[in-house]
């Protein structure tokens, strides 16, 4: 029996000031039919590029061990903290997200998440010295990049059994191959609403009355697919098109079209999967890379949210299977290409554009 379910209720948040309510997809992995299960993911993907995942098997002892070691880590003193290395590309960061002058109200740690011997990146944290290493907290990093790994590759195997990719080249094999350049990031979003008033989202400034600061700003994430879970505190939004499913295969707008931003409910037992550029261009535009977005909330206690980022190895060719090549959408390009291409733009920047074909 299918037992997935839509159950999620979400408020919309503005443009729109009519407070209405919309279900996000609930999939549940232990369901024993799997071709049902995949029809589900596949529909999840076209329509919202995000869904929430029950059952999924990561054991809840392994979460909460990396959110406390997270939060022990978090809560030491900026000194101390910064021992750990800028994040390049693994480290600690601070308001700065990436190199290219984007700010928020976030304080993170980006860590290897390949599931490598070196996982999470001993080297790195070899020139520290051994009293300021986060030893449990990368014991406890290892240990859930080993579940959470096995669940983004269980979803992308289950994508691959729809019938219009069958025969098509592994999608959970990318993540599984050695040398794939997936990676964990540990996110910690201040309580009280931050109190500045200096990275507010646009529709703020704009006059909404909203006067929340932003945690992270409006993006897609750009490799294949992202598992994210959080703490019981709010505050992550995804951009929901007006006419989600619409399947036009040219959802790398950057933001624009008819939308809203609708808020993802905090459910701590609960990962939640977001469709990434590259799966966009694999299925040639046919799944989008959702656009999300972290607001601060009121809250007394700090969101605190770890992201994997599943990608395959540096030189892995990105091109859709040919049973999706109606018209091929985008040129074939490696993911060492699309990476660059991005960590060389803006976090709101898109960027899939830039790989179209000529028309
Ligand atoms: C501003 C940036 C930060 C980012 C690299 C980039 O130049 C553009 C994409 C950003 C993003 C968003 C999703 C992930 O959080 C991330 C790790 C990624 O792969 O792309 C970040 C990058 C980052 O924080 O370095
Ligand atoms: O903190 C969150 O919920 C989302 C973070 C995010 O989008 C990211 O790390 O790329
Ligand atoms: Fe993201």
């Amino acid at each position: 029996m299918v037992v997935a379910s839509h159950t999620q209720e979400c408020l919309n948040q503005p443009p729109s000031e009519k407070a209405t309510t919309l279900q996000l997809p609930v999939i549940d992995l232990s369901c024993a039919d799997r071709s049902a299960t995949s029809r589900l993911i596949v529909e999840a993907c076209e329509k919202y590029g995000f869904f929430k995942v029950v059952n999924h098997g990561v054991p809840f002892d392994a979460i909460t061990r990396l959110e406390e070691e997270s939060l022990r880590f978090f809560s030491r003193t900026g000194p101390e903290k910064q021992r750990v290395g800028a994040p390049n590309p693994f480290g600690y960061g601070f308001k700065n997200i990436g190199f290219n002058g984007d700010l928020g109200e976030v304080e993170y740690l980006m860590m290897d998440g390949s599931g490598g011997s070196s996982s999470p990146d001993d080297e790195t944290l070899e020139c520290i010295p051994p009293d300021h290493r986060p030893d449990n907290l990368r014991s406890a990093a290892r240990a859930y990049v080993e579940v959470v790994r096995g669940v983004a590759c269980e979803i992308l195997d289950l994508i691959t059994l729809t019938e219009e990719l069958l025969g098509a080249p592994s999608l959970g094999g990318m993540i599984r191959a050695e040398g794939n350049d997936s990676v964990l990031r540990i996110n910690f979003y201040p309580a009280n609403g931050g109190g500045s008033a200096d990275v507010r989202p646009a529709a703020s400034r704009a006059g909404g009355g909203d006067d929340v600061g932003l945690g992270f700003g409006e993006h897609t994430d750009p490799q294949v697919l992202t598992v994210l879970t959080s703490n019981d505190v709010g505050g992550l939004q995804v951009w929901v098109r007006q006419e989600a499913g619409d399947g036009d295969g040219d959802g790398d707008g950057g933001g624009s079209g008819r939308g809203w931003w609708t808020a993802v409910p905090p459910d701590p037992t609960a990962l939640w999967v977001n469709v990434g550029d590259l799966l966009q261009a694999i299925t040639n535009g046919r799944f989008e890379s959702v656009r999300h977005r972290v607001v601060l909330t009121t809250s007394s206690k700090p969101r605190m949210s770890v992201a994997f980022f599943g990608a395959p190895p540096l030189d892995t060719l990105i091109s859709s299977p040919n049973q999706l090549h109606h018209q091929p959408v985008y040129r074939p390009f490696t993911w060492s290409e699309y990476k660059t291409a991005t960590y060389s733009r803006k976090l709101g920047d898109s960027r899939l554009h830039l790989f179209r074909r000529c028309e």
